[in-house]
């Protein structure tokens, strides 16, 4: 039997990066011309990555966003977010102490997310976490992204895993989606960026911070799920 793996989404699980997300939205809103926007707005229009995150705030103000304009805009994003990384980004309490005590119990460790691997790794790296991840995988890492089952069966697959003794930790609806459609336990923290709250979407559980992620609470989660 392989070792049990914890697969964690990136942005408002681990690591509160809703400032600079925010900071390079609203630079590439004022680019094109449209509203800037809030942490009310950002919130809904997040989890699916910068591309999807633009053209959302640009359907809330019914703008018509052309393919090329988006794509102009997408590369100002990127542009403007990976200048400034790691901004004012930080991990969430606990989270290292979290990293921690799964490492010494021999846990892997991994990250699946829908922002660009380059841009997770530099992040990670910057903030000196990113030694712990067997793997981190972005929404370019695979011919797929997170909702698609995959994006989270191939990042087990890629850090030496086995998604029988796999459990997923994320913020939002795609998180919980991806990990039930892999049929993988998911814990929600309720602290990141959801437009409603996470227990909505029935994820195996809810913690409210990283002490609450121990090993025994997630090899009960891996047990149950092997019943
Ligand atoms: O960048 C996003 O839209 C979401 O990123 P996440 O998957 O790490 O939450
Ligand atoms: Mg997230």
């Amino acid at each position: 039997m392989g070792k049990p793996i914890i697969v964690f989404d990136l942005d408002g699980t681990l690591v509160d990066t809703a400032p600079d997300l925010l900071d390079s939205l609203n630079h590439t809103l004022d680019a094109g011309g449209a509203a800037r926007t809030d942490v009310t707005g950002f919130r809904q229009y997040v989890g699916h990555g910068g591309r999807v995150m633009i053209e959302r705030a640009y359907k809330a103000q019914s703008r018509d966003l052309p393919v090329a304009e988006h794509d102009r805009l997408f590369a100002l994003f990127l542009e403007h977010y990976g200048a400034n990384i790691p901004g004012q980004s930080k991990p969430y309490p606990g989270v290292v102490e979290a990293l921690d005590r799964f490492r010494d119990a021999g846990h892997l460790l991994a990250v699946c997310t829908n922002k660009t691997e380059d841009f997770s790794k530099r992040l990670l790296v910057s903030l000196g976490m990113s030694g712990y991840f067997a793997a981190i995988c972005g929404q370019d890492t695979f011919d797929v992204r997170k909702p698609h089952p995959r994006h989270l069966t191939e990042t087990i697959r890629l850090a030496g895993g086995d998604a029988s003794r796999a459990v997923m930790v994320g913020d939002s609806r795609t998180d919980i989606d991806t990990a039930k459609a892999a049929g993988i336990p998911v814990v929600a923290v309720d602290f990141g960026y959801t437009d409603r709250h996470v227990r909505e979407f029935e994820p195996s559980q809810v913690i409210s911070h990283f002490d609450e992620l121990t090993v025994a609470a997630a090899e009960r989660l891996i047990a149950a799920s092997n019943l």
